[in-house]
């Protein structure tokens, strides 16, 4: 078999064994695709400033999230109906995500119900994705089992009252496959809302479903339903991270969602350093989009951390830095290669590459990777 050395292996293998329906499904961006490609040319406009003679022998990836350690700073983004790239769909991912130590976020359009994804990778970290529906009940309900279900954090997609509109879905009249099911709404519920889904593409399934007319107001009153940790994800503005925090959320999550919801708007690692600098350690923050080689899990923690004064008069300063950067396709082209296996590959190219550029820029830890080593290639220009 075809042996992968780099996630661009794994993509190029995807590209030919998936359906055209499913890869286009995967693989869009929203319009002209500017966002989803300057997602990737954004990391490529980064220089690393290596630093020399560290004693860089022993090494740890390790970090921690919400007060729990992870063997890894990169995780699996929600990404839904995994189960188009291989019939084990998101038991597959949760386990190698267990496996690998790491986090896996189930996303609320998952092709494997809450329960079994549970039941399956017990030790993993868990996150469950939530798209609030304008049926307030399917939403709690889905937020109670998760919570039953010892995910640890509902992380609430705010960038989709509306899908963005990619252009090869319509095209293809994307729909699911009559043999997967949207796994969470198995029952009375649920029936409804598969149905639905049977005979229209997914943009009519979000648009009768999903509460446009969601406001901060709802953020506040998702947090009372749970005891879970609450976080945000697709902000894009140092504004709506403000609010966010007025709000009370845990976390952050920066993402465009890989460029598929308005095209035009910056890739994620060109607005982390506003976000970042806006919140500060006021609560945690994680970063996706565009994610494909260690070095870019290199420059997202690099640009989100951030020296903050601690004690002023003793001149204690403390660095807190984004301690997750999560992958969502790479995650699916693994899949497509081998299920599993295929997604633990994925995971362990990523930590390998990691551990190598780490250990010759002169990092022993994550928390070694300094704002500093990280500049905009217009540094050199203006030398
Ligand atoms: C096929 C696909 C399905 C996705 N499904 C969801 C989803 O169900 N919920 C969600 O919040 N984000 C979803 N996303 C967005 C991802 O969580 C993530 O933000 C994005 O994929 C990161 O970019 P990357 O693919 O370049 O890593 C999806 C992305 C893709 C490519
Ligand atoms: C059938 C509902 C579609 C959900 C789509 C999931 C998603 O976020 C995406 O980007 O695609």
């Amino acid at each position: 078999m075809y042996t992968p050395v780099c996630i661009q292996d794994f993509e190029t293998h995807a590209f030919k064994v998936l359906p055209k329906g499913t890869l286009d499904y995967y693989k869009s961006g929203a319009g002209q695709q500017l966002t989803l490609a300057n997602n990737r040319t954004a990391f490529s406009k980064l220089r690393i400033r290596p630093r020399c003679l560290r004693n860089v022998r022993t090494r740890s990836l390790s970090t921690t999230v919400m007060g729990t350690k992870a063997a890894l700073p990169f995780g699996i983004a929600p990404t839904a109906m995994q189960k188009l790239a291989h019939p084990d769909g998101e038991l597959a991912s949760a386990r190698a995500a267990e496996k690998m130590g790491t986090i896996f976020i189930l996303s609320t359009i998952s092709t494997t119900s809450i329960e079994d994804v549970a039941a399956a990778a017990p030790n993993a970290t868990k996150w469950f994705q939530l798209y609030i529906y304008k049926d307030r009940e399917v939403t709690a309900n889905l937020v109670k089992r998760a919570e039953i279900s010892g995910f640890k954090a509902i992380v609430v997609t705010v960038d989709s009252p509306m899908f963005g509109i990619r252009r090869d879905d319509v095209r293809n009249n994307f729909k699911m496959p009559p043999h997967i099911t949207l796994a969470n709404f198995v029952g009375e519920k649920a029936t409804s809302v598969s149905k639905r889904q049977s005979g229209s593409g997914i943009g009519n399934y979000v648009a009768s479903l999903f509460d446009a007319s969601l406001e901060w107001e709802d953020i506040r009153s998702l947090k009372k339903l749970t005891t879970l940790p609450i976080m945000v994800k697709g902000i894009l503005t140092k504004e709506d991270a403000l609010k966010a925090v007025e709000i009370g959320v845990s976390a952050i999550v920066v993402s465009n969602h890989g460029g598929r919801q308005i095209d035009s708007v910056p890739a994620s690692i060109e607005v982390l350093p506003e976000i970042v600098k806006a919140v500060g350690s006021k609560v945690e923050i994680y970063f996706d989009g565009g994610v494909r080689e260690a070095v870019d899990v290199f420059k997202a923690l690099a640009l989100g951390a951030k020296m903050v004064s601690l004690y002023l008069v003793s001149n204690y300063c403390k660095v807190f830095f984004i301690s997750q950067v999560f992958m969502g396709r790479p995650i699916l082209w693994g899949l497509a290669y081998n299920g599993e296996e295929g997604v633990t590959k994925v995971l362990k190219v990523l930590k390998s590459e990691l551990e190598n550029v780490m250990t010759i820029a002169g990092c022993r830890s994550i928390s070694d990777i300094k704002p500093d080593m990280v500049v905009h290639e217009s540094y050199y220009s203006r030398l």
